[in-house]
């Protein structure tokens, strides 16, 4: 909680500091090209970040020289003046007034109250969804015209993207005259997808969802079409809407009209993890402006900040609207998770399973409060993809805790001295070969390249659990020749370890103990440490209990496989190819004695086996959790104290349950403790039922060790 809270005390972005007429002027300049590219879906040379510093301090230098305001001027516009449009709104589209603290907020109230002569009844609080504004235009019920937001007074006329946008109805329920507005934009997955298809068409890459949801909704005849997303924000009467509707719409609060949208068969924020909610008070729109920030970096699409309007019609009346924004709205501004920096170079490294990987070096660049020196760059083809060179400046995209990403070059800013990035011939770790044929490269050396990363996490606590087994330990083992693979460790023998620098006879016998002990741990453990692709410890579990032997997972091919919950089509061939290249590894293992079955769980019949339909063992189990998807969250506490993460989560599937990390709607049960914050919060709003660790000790209490 006090890292949300931290940020979101952020105070505004510093101005950028313009001396003279001249400066004024080449900003103003840059200013509007930056924002012409913004909203043509092109690539600003700017990020939000330097776009608001340097309209901030153009606004600044305005203040002081009134008398010399350029026309041309972003400040007071809607987008900024670089848009146009030749379709009239019958209303204004307007941007937005921003605040970035919760003092902002509350004295944005405030000054809304001392307007309308009394306290807003009631706000309405959504998130602030980062695509771009159009008007949808329904006659009796068919969607005739759809218009971008252009200067606010007249708009770009882009009805040739009807038919691609989801959630957006050709038809509506009822056979009404109305226009619905909202947002255009494309899901984390349609963004991805949409850049493959641009690429495989030769089209150079879009650097973020926002942009890519521009320029798509704009370009006319085009070769493939790629799908976007809309929300709903806004509900109003057409000159031809019949006068009876006209009032009704008219008297609706803006929460009652989103419910509204939604019976015509208009997507809105509803059905989503932060769905549009009321609030009474400035605290409680604090509140909910906390747990949609806390959501964010989670959202399957992008928001920039939170929406906080005055949900009566009334209070909205009475506040009316400026010329570039409403009085009775505001954006409650969430930190960017984009910046443009400098690529400087790129790392190859080799991971556990032999994946060389590619990572960016970059000019240091705070994200959201963070230092940001390297991202991922995910594979040499999309370096390829997105034609990275080093010194290009790109645009990278950090949210919340996931590793940052680099999202595309900007480009126009090339100065010509860039250089390509040169891919490593052989492996950068042990030199032998690289395998070259999936998109991911991969060391021919495999596991045994970077033996110590793989036997390091092998050893580990969610694995096979050898305690003595650290790093520096892994390290000594290898450089002695004692091990050359996982099954090594378990034929150590104690004159071996004695002859080893540092080690006594009493660590000598701890670690032989660790070593024995970690032989009886169950399949899915053995199954984890083995590293195979695509099964971590949740995924490696639902294997084991599926087929609970390690014979039978071997037998499986790709279609029993994929019988496993969350294997699909394209994870099943590589994991059961994975599993026959460690054939040799895990005969060797089982020599040594290691542990080779699940225990509770039981073989699926021979029959499921062929045909791949077998149920979850973990339902026929049975188990006080059958049947539920078990989520745990924050920290636990009593009898479950002393559990990892990994440990609790083995304990909801001895009792029966499926555990997760991520609250949807499949979720049956959230195990809260303390500091539980995003999970808690979408729980409730999702009406989850929620369990304290002691009341989840108690109903599991059986299966407790
Ligand atoms: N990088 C650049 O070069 C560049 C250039 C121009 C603008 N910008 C960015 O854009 C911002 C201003 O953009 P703007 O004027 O388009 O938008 P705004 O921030 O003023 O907000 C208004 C817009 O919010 C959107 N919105 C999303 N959810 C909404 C909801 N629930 N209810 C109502 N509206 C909702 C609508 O599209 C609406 O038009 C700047 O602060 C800057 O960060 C960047
Ligand atoms: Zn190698």
């Amino acid at each position: 909680m006090s890292v949300v809270a931290g940020r979101m005390t952020r105070m505004t972005t510093p101005a950028a500091v313009i001396m003279d007429s001249a400066a004024y002027a080449q900003a103003v300049e840059d200013a509007v090209k930056a924002s012409a590219a913004y909203y043509a879906g092109g690539t600003s040379a700017l990020d939000d970040d330097a776009y608001d510093r340097l309209v901030r301090g153009i606004a600044a230098w305005e203040a002081d020289h009134p008398d010399q305001v350029l026309p041309g001027s972003p400040t007071g516009k809607v987008a900024g003046g670089a848009v146009e449009g030749d379709v009239p709104h019958t209303v204004a589209m307007l941007s937005l007034d921003n605040v970035f603290s919760p003092e902002e907020l509350t004295a944005w109230t405030a000054s809304l109250a001392r307007r309308i002569g009394h306290d807003v009844e009631r706000f309405s609080v959504e998130p602030k969804l980062d695509g771009l504004a159009v008007a949808a235009r329904y006659a009796d019920g068919r969607l005739g015209q759809l218009i971008t937001r252009g200067d606010g007074t007249a708009g770009e006329d882009v009805s040739h993207a009807i038919g691609t946008i989801e959630g957006l109805p050709e038809t509506l329920a009822e056979p009404v005259t109305v226009e619905v507005r909202g947002e255009v934009l494309m899901t984390t997955a349609q963004f991805e997808h949409g850049n493959e298809v641009r690429t495989a068409h030769g089209g150079q890459p879009f650097a973020n969802p926002r942009g890519a949801a521009a320029g798509t909704l704009r370009a006319k005849e085009r070769a493939y079409t790629v799908p976007m997303t809309f929300f709903g924000y806004g509900l109003l009467p057409l000159p031809d809407t019949d006068t009876a509707l006209v009032a009704r719409l008219g008297d609706l609060a803006h929460s009652d009209l989103m419910v509204q949208a939604a019976a015509y068969g208009v997507n809105t924020t509803a059905g989503t993890a932060v769905p549009g909610t009321t609030a009474d008070s400035v605290e409680q729109v604090l509140a909910r402006v906390q747990e949609i920030a806390a959501l964010r970096a989670e959202l399957p699409f992008g928001i920039d900040g939170i929406v906080v309007k005055a949900d009566l019609a009334a209070d909205q009346r009475a506040a009316g609207s400026g010329s570039r924004a409403p009085r009775w709205a505001i954006a409650y501004k969430l930190p960017a998770v984009e910046k443009i920096t400098r690529l400087l170079g790129v790392e190859w490294n080799v991971g556990r399973t032999g994946i060389i990987a590619p990572r960016a070096v970059l000019e240091p660049v705070e994200i959201d409060g963070a230092t940001i020196t390297y991202a991922t760059l995910h594979n040499p083809a999309d370096i390829t993809r997105r034609d990275l060179r080093l010194g290009d400046h790109v645009m990278v995209h950090r949210a919340g805790d996931v590793i940052p990403r680099v999202e595309a070059p900007v480009a126009h800013l090339r100065t010509g001295d860039e250089q390509p990035i040169a891919f490593p011939e052989a492996c950068p770790r042990c030199g032998s070969a690289i395998d070259t044929r999936e998109q991911r490269w991969r060391c021919e050396n495999g596991r045994n390249c970077h033996l110590v990363a793989a036997l390091s996490y092998a050893a580990g606590r969610d694995q096979l659990d050898v305690e003595g087994l650290g790093h520096t330990r892994v390290v000594q083992l290898v450089d002695a020749g004692l091990v050359t693979d996982l099954a090594d460790v378990f034929t150590l023998t104690r004159e071996q370890l004695m002859g080893l620098e540092r080690m006594g006879a009493t660590s000598t016998d701890n670690l032989l103990a660790a070593i024995a002990a970690a032989k009886g741990r169950p399949l899915s453990r053995v199954l984890c440490a083995l590293g195979v692709r695509g099964t971590g410890r949740s995924m490696s579990r639902r294997i084991a209990r599926h087929f609970a032997t390690m014979d039978h997972i071997r037998a499986a091919d790709a279609q029993a496989m994929q019988a496993v919950e969350g294997i699909g089509t394209e994870k099943a061939p590589s994991i059961v190819a994975e599993l026959a290249e460690l054939a040799p590894l895990i005969d060797k293992l089982a020599a040594a004695g290691v542990n080779m079955t699940e225990p509770g769980a039981t073989p699926p019949a021979s029959s499921d086996r062929a045909t791949g339909d077998h149920e979850e063992n973990s339902e026929d189990a049975g188990g006080p959790l059958a049947g539920m998807t078990v989520v745990v969250t924050g920290a636990m506490t009593g009898p479950l104290e002393e559990l990892s993460r990994n440990q609790v989560n083995e304990l909801v599937e001895r009792a029966g349950g499926r555990s997760s990390s991520s609250v949807s709607k499949k979720t049956t049960l959230v195990v809260a403790g303390d500091g539980a914050g995003s999970k808690r919060a979408k729980a409730e709003d999702l009406g989850i039922r929620l369990a304290t660790p002691d009341e989840f000790a108690a109903l599991v209490a059986d299966y407790l060790d």
